[in-house]
């Protein structure tokens, strides 16, 4: 586990206004110390709590430091997975063929999306790490490495869980004892866009929110994540040696939407191929998410989502290709009603492989 850092933010000039004990606002994206976090003083932890749920809060995404997952294991994973794109489409063809249920999953080619109007140049694999781990059988050297990459983001997320229980007035257990997250969700997703130039109107990843409760992301230093804040698409440029998180929609129901679930997207380099590094949490798939009552009865607009099994909900986003928040509004009450909108299809697949952020 981590240890308090004693790093100084980059944004706060020594001598002046302090240490940055948990997080600070940098170029307007929070970032989160998890060594403070975690093993900090009380106040200091009280101080990286309080900051932990502002992030969440104003933007549904920020960076960890000294979070204590190897830089060599991040490149390690990223090599393995360029070596599972290169490999003859033989060798990868079951996984091609694969549905959105099945637990390992690659996809590649163009998608139109009509929410960004645009093409989505994007290759992927996907494969569930947790409760069960799956794993392609070739490169012979990815499964070592992505059993080890998926226990360590694991830890690191159920810990980022807990301090988000806290940072909402809960027990630290509370979240993870009502998802029962001993047999939480995870899934492990490698993207690949190459470059592509000269074509206005494409991108990687068109404009999506997860749906779990954290996702971890990590590029090859190629710039293409953007977050929504403030109505504005924010590029994410990462700290040295920092690590994304991003909010998920079950994070969101909850809380009882008092952290959002993060818009993001992803944007294509016109001269280098970006590659990002996904691992994501959810629930247990068999766990019903609903807000927290206790949240829900201090909210003056009392429970603002309706109960769902996780499983249920990740099979509707799938089924109805949404790649926006539109999947949350089947659990989402307004007034004393409940929304059961047919669900928009917004996403037009121009090949078989089908659109599937983080799916
Ligand atoms: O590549 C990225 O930066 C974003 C990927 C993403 O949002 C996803 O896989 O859900
Ligand atoms: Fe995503």
């Amino acid at each position: 586990m981590p240890t308090p850092s004693h790093r100084h933010c980059p944004n706060h000039p020594k001598g002046g206004h302090g240490d940055c004990a948990g997080a600070c606002r940098g170029d307007g994206i929070p970032v989160i110390d998890l060594g403070v976090l975690l093993n900090g003083n009380a106040e200091q932890r009280s101080q990286a709590t309080h900051e932990l749920g502002q992030a969440c809060e104003d933007w549904g995404f920020f960076m960890v430091i000294n979070h204590g997952v190897p830089e060599a294991l991040q490149e390690e994973v990223m090599d393995a997975c360029k070596e599972l794109y290169s490999l003859p489409r033989e060798e990868k063809a079951e996984y091609i063929a694969a549905g959105p249920k099945d637990p390992i999953r690659i996809g590649t080619g163009l998608f139109y999306s009509d929410i960004d109007d645009a093409i989505c140049r994007r290759d992927y694999m996907k494969m569930i790490a947790h409760p069960e781990f799956h794993c392609p059988a070739k490169p012979a050297k990815l499964r070592d490495i992505a059993v080890e990459y998926s226990a360590q983001t694991r830890q690191l997320l159920l810990e980022l869980v807990k301090a988000v229980s806290e940072s909402l007035g809960l027990d630290r257990g509370h979240i993870s004892e009502v998802l029962n997250l001993e047999s939480c969700f995870q899934i492990l997703v490698g993207n690949n866009y190459p470059p592509y130039a000269g074509l206005d109107g494409v991108m990687g990843i068109s404009a999506h929110s997860d749906h779990g409760l954290l996702t971890l992301l990590f590029q090859n230093g190629v710039d293409g994540l953007q977050v929504k804040h403030n109505g504005q698409w924010v590029t994410a440029k990462p700290l040295p040696g920092s690590l994304f998180i991003i909010t998920g929609d079950q994070l969101e129901i909850v809380s009882n939407g008092r952290y959002k679930a993060v818009l993001h997207r992803a944007l294509v380099h016109g001269g280098q191929t970006r590659m990002s590094f996904v691992s994501l949490v959810g629930p247990c798939l068999d766990a019903v998410v609903e807000p927290v009552l206790e949240l829900a009865q201090n909210d003056p607009q009392g429970m603002k989502f309706r109960g769902i099994r996780y499983r249920d909900y990740m099979e509707h986003q799938q089924s109805s290709k949404m790649n926006t928040k539109a999947a949350l509004d089947i659990v989402r009450v307004q007034g004393d009603i409940l929304t059961c909108e047919s669900t928009p299809n917004n996403s037009t697949e121009a090949d078989s492989s089908g659109y599937s952020p983080t799916s």
